[in-house]
């Protein structure tokens, strides 16, 4: 949906909450909530970068106000809903499809995210920069290699270079969550029989180890996975508690939230990348924050 096509009343109110200091989300959700299809927010998007906030009004997320969706207690209203019905998101030069929505957990599966040449140019940026893969320690917080997950990964800070500015852009057009929520984007690479063994994305909350990583950019409270490749044999990734299967497809992008209703930590969200088989599979994760996650870490 184009800016220049939307009645001038609707132009004139999402140019003063713009110009207000609203965030990108706050606006998104605020006409979700007014029956507005989620293309509404290709929309903003463009009145962001046409009529950006002043300068001297500070945006509701660095003052923390009530406005902020991201600040809420329940966290999971941050993101756009989806459905079978959605029907196509036209984002940039792609027209993204929801092939599937799970409710709960909250899961969809997009079919085009990303064109052929961006997979295979986040491929080839990658290739010759992977380092076996690290979990977090939940007890004492190093970050160290496990048999659980036998990746090889790299990672870029956001924007770094125009294409991944670009796919971050469309993220938080697809999703309604600002591109300064996601931690930089992370490249995996499995060869034959490596594999990510179930887990959850976000920090239990209890535990010791986590607490320096919930303190920049608070919760994890979703996650895209951009499959970059097809595989030839294995690799699906499973969530095992609900039984589902979804097997990498160039292209496509799988996205699960896990902060469920009242903000509570959703334990069915539950997922791992199974063995590969033959052939080789390629991904790109996007973690997603509750708060805004610095560019580089202090
Ligand atoms: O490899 C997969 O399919 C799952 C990856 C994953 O769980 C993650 O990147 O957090
Ligand atoms: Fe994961």
């Amino acid at each position: 949906m184009e800016f220049a096509e939307l009645e001038p009343e609707l132009q004139q109110w999402m140019r003063s909450a713009i110009k207000g200091g609203q965030s990108r989300a706050t606006v998104v959700d605020a006409l979700l909530k007014a029956g507005y299809q989620p293309a509404i927010a290709n929309a903003v998007e463009q009145c962001f970068h046409t009529h950006p906030p002043a300068d001297d009004s500070p945006s509701t997320d660095a003052k923390g106000g009530t406005a902020t969706v991201l600040s809420r207690q329940n966290p999971d209203t941050c993101f756009r809903t989806f459905n079978a019905g959605t029907g196509k998101i036209s984002l940039g030069a792609q027209q993204v499809d929801v092939r599937f929505t799970i409710k709960q957990p909250n899961i969809v599966l997009f079919a085009n995210f990303l064109a052929d040449w961006e997979c295979e140019a986040l491929v080839e940026m990658s290739r010759s920069h992977l380092t076996p893969s690290r979990v977090v320690n939940a007890q004492h917080g190093e970050f160290e290699l496990k048999s659980t997950r036998t990746s090889g990964g790299t990672h870029f800070a956001r924007g770094e270079t125009p294409l991944i500015a670009d796919i971050e852009a469309r993220i938080a057009r697809l999703l309604g969550v600002p591109d300064t929520h996601g931690e930089p984007l992370q490249i995996l690479h499995y060869p034959v029989s490596a594999e990510y063994r179930p887990h959850y994305d976000f920090f239990d909350p209890e535990k010791p180890g986590n607490q320096e990583v919930l303190a920049t950019g608070g919760q994890r409270i979703g996650t895209l996975i951009m499959y970059l490749s097809d595989v030839e044999s294995g690799g699906a990734t499973v969530f095992p508690n609900i039984g589902l299967e979804v097997q990498p497809q160039k292209g496509a992008a799988l996205f699960f939230s896990y902060i469920s209703e009242h903000g509570k930590l959703d334990f069915q969200s539950l997922h791992g990348g199974s063995p590969v088989l033959a052939g080789e599979k390629w991904i790109a994760s996007k973690w997603l924050r509750a708060s805004e996650y610095p560019m580089y870490l202090p």
